[in-house]
């Protein structure tokens, strides 16, 4: 489908997603959302995809929803519009391949939030980090009030939330927010380095983790545990851990197809 707001190209087993509405910011539009969603869904079912990478175009990732139309939105068009976030935030969370956010310039409101649903931050030193919500009154959406406390804990959440003060690359590397910080002129070598080496790794694995690391938030010890036996069963049935035990006896590097 073709999308002017979202550009998605493939590149080998990476799937290269920009948010492309570069004179705003990459606020935030209907057709980006459900671009992305759909998007993520189709990667979920085509098996040459191995991992996602999320990039803004233009000079930020993403300034986040739209204020430009939010003053003429009805209560019913903002929670029809949210819903359409939602799916997309759902998506990009049952998504069994890692997500890779690459953060330059800004990353605010929703946009922030839609990085922190990614699996990894990249992010260059310039960029910066804001809740701005509360700067237009509202409350966070896109799943930050879920993500965010859970990665800095409620305190340093809700002092973000609050003062919606930008915070710099370095603070949210300091913070659990972000993976790596690299000068932005590294940042797209950073990014597609870390894109190849996980599109060579064990892909049904890395989806299987990404599952139980979500799933360990709101489970128990004692659920996890099973999780983890039942799901292992089911790891030693693939290619991938047999080429990993092969490659490891015949002292070699293991050729993982993510099968
Ligand atoms: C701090 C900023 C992110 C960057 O500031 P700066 O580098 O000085 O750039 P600007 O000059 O402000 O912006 C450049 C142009 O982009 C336009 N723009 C920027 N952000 C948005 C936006 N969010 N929506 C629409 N347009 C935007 C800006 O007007 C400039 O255009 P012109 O040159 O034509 O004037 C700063 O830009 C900033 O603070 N942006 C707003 C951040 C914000 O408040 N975001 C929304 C938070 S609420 C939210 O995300 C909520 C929802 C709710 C509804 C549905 C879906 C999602 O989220």
């Amino acid at each position: 489908m073709v999308n002017e707001d979202l550009l998605v190209h493939k590149n080998g087993a990476i799937l290269e997603l920009t948010l492309n509405r570069p004179d705003r910011l990459n606020a935030f539009s209907e057709e980006m959302v459900v671009g992305l969603m759909e998007a993520c869904k189709e990667a979920q079912r085509d098996a040459s995809i191995r991992v996602v990478v999320l990039s803004g175009a233009g000079r930020s990732f993403s300034a986040g929803g739209d204020v430009k139309t939010m003053g003429e939105a009805s209560p019913v068009q903002v929670y029809e519009h949210i819903g359409k976030l939602n799916e997309c935030i759902v998506a990009m969370r049952e998504l069994e391949k890692p997500i890779i956010a690459v953060v330059h310039g800004f990353a605010a409101g929703a946009g922030f939030n839609l990085a922190l649903a990614s699996d990894l931050i990249v992010a260059s030193t310039e960029s910066r980090f804001v809740l701005s919500f509360a700067q237009v009154g509202l409350i966070s959406d896109g799943g930050g009030s879920y993500f965010l406390p859970r990665l800095v804990g409620p305190h340093v959440a809700k002092e973000l939330f609050f003062l919606a003060d930008p915070l710099s690359a370095q603070r949210a590397y300091e913070l659990g927010i972000v993976n790596r910080v690299v000068p932005q002129e590294q940042l797209r070598e950073e990014a597609a380095n870390l894109a190849e080496r996980l599109a060579n790794g064990p892909g049904r694995a890395y989806g299987m983790m990404k599952r139980l690391i979500d799933r360990s938030f709101h489970s128990t010890l004692d659920g996890i545990l099973q999780d983890e036996r039942t799901v292992q069963g089911v790891m030693v049935t693939t290619h991938d851990h047999q080429e990993g035990v092969a490659a490891f006896i015949e002292k070699r590097k293991p050729h993982y197809t993510g099968q």
